[in-house]
């Protein structure tokens, strides 16, 4: 890669510009801001890697003016500092910056982040070219490689299942995500529409780049009822209620003891018991149901939710104390029809791996059919995507996924069911199983008309689908 390197410290300039020679990289020096701006006027880099803190402009300055400026490639800007200063990293972050390093530089660091450097370079590169046939295949070729490596990393890193990340909004999303690893104190809230990815994140803040084998404890605060809520969070003692197990039980609290509680859909927790919440997470013990002891906690916790919880607030159905312990750090998922670019990734990924599991021969999309898939307005998100490619993979075969393939399986923009609104009023018993399967034939498998007839959230129709799958 060629780098530009811009310290004011001459010393530390020449060491660091000595150490990415020898991995084989170009560097340009450079000893403030003023004058990096002025080579990159005449040179192109993939990364502008700089100190913060420096006489007249900062490393921020540097790159709100690189942002600024009309270049032909836009280089990664990473940025290091003296001070271990957490707000000043998630401004770098907020400003932009693809990375953040604390001195005295760990090579290994340096180095790691050079390697998601150059991956996110060659992505860059190798952007779908709508264009034309043949440059369009072979850039999907190139990203197809570039898919596996960046994948390969994120598996590595993570330590979850395999996931996509193919556009620059997504790749500033899981940098927040590993710069919030790093303080186990800070609760972090995610929101973003459903399906968007929230739980991958919330994994990514967790076990972040060290494998992290500490527990990590989902709770989904919809699908618990109030009474029930208590004890599955707190536990119980033994004897706190009739039909209990004799010797008390472990509530999620003591589970996740030294890892992370993942609160999912906190918006929607029952007022009565976000106080008691907000006890935990500010006074760090709690009482199990039925019990006298205070239990001291050490967990981290994110919490995610989809709902606008301004409006939750709004409405008295949300403390705002609570929200605001909850968000100190925060991190929005923007939906999928905002990032285009990983649609074609993402549903080559779900294709492939879906095909293989049912022995299927799906290879590739052909041009038309990603066109059709990036236009979509995809209001199920990544997890509508998803199980698109395993029902494609399910009725049909061929190498190529094409057009008629799935095109029915698609919503309108517009719902087709012009008065739901009645229909959810009708309703007057909860949907069961059987009501889902009904409604699903009824509208040809597609999920939005189906939740629209039985006058439940689209959300709620996919985690009842997912219980219905386990
Ligand atoms: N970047 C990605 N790469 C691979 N799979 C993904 C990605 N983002 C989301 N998914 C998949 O999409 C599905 C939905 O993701 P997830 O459960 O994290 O969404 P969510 O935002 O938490 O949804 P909800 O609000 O409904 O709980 C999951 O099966 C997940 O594995």
């Amino acid at each position: 890669m060629h780098i530009l390197l811009v310290d004011d410290d001459a010393q530390g300039r020449s060491f660091l510009a000595e150490y990415l020679q020898l991995l084989g990289h170009l560097v340009t020096p450079a000893d403030s801001v003023d004058s990096a701006l002025r080579i990159t006027e005449e040179h192109s880099f993939e990364l502008v890697l700089s100190d913060i803190a420096m006489p007249e402009k900062s490393g921020i300055d540097l790159i709100y003016a690189l942002q600024a400026k009309a270049l032909e490639h836009r280089p990664d800007i990473v940025l290091y500092t003296g001070h271990v200063d957490l707000q000043l990293a998630i401004d770098a972050l907020r400003a932009g910056a693809f990375d953040y390093m604390t001195k005295p530089i760990k090579l290994d660091e340096l180095t790691s982040i050079l390697e998601r450097v150059a991956a996110h370079q060659n992505i860059r590169l190798s952007a779908p070219d709508h264009g034309h046939k043949h440059r369009h295949k072979s850039s999907f070729q190139r990203k197809e490689e570039h898919l596996q490596e960046v994948q390969d990393m994120f598996s590595r890193l993570a330590g979850v299942e395999r996931i996509g990340i193919f556009s620059e909004k997504m790749w500033d999303v899981v940098h927040q995500a590993e710069q919030y690893h790093t303080d186990r104190s800070m609760p972090v809230l995610i929101q973003g529409e459903t399906g968007v990815g929230k739980e991958i994140i919330a994994k990514i803040i967790h076990y972040g780049t060290e494998h992290s084998s500490l527990p990590f404890v989902d709770i989904n605060c919809t699908a618990i009822s109030p009474t029930l809520f208590e004890s599955e969070l707190f536990g119980y003692e033994s004897g706190a209620f009739t039909g209990g197990v004799r010797q008390g039980k472990k509530g999620k609290l003591d589970m996740a003891m030294g890892g992370t509680l993942f609160l999912d859909e906190i918006a929607e927790i029952p007022v009565e018991l976000q106080a008691k919440l907000l006890r935990v997470i500010e006074e760090r013990q709690f009482y199990r149901v039925g019990g006298l002891r205070k239990n001291k906690t050490d967990i981290r916790i994110i919490a995610a939710t989809n709902l606008d919880f301004e409006k939750r607030i709004q409405e008295g159905l949300f403390r705002k104390d609570l929200y605001y312990r909850l968000k100190v750090g925060h991190i929005t998922i923007p939906p999928l029809r905002e990032r285009q670019e990983d649609i074609a990734g993402l549903a080559l990924l779900f294709l492939r791996k879906f095909s293989k599991k049912r022995g299927k021969q799906f290879e590739s999309i052909h041009p038309q059919a990603e066109k059709r898939l990036v236009s979509y307005h995809w209001p199920g998100n990544v997890r509508e995507l998803k199980n698109l490619m395993e029902w494609v993979s399910f009725m049909h075969d061929g190498t190529e996924l094409l057009e008629k393939h799935f095109v029915k399986q698609l919503s309108p923009q517009k719902p087709c069911f012009s008065t739901p609104e009645k229909k959810r009023v009708e309703r007057k018993r909860p949907v069961s199983n059987a009501d889902i399967l009904a409604a699903l034939e009824e509208c040809g498998g597609n999920k939005t008309k189906a939740s629209q007839l039985l006058g439940i959230a689209l959300r709620t129709l996919y985690y009842r689908l997912d219980k219905m799958a386990s």
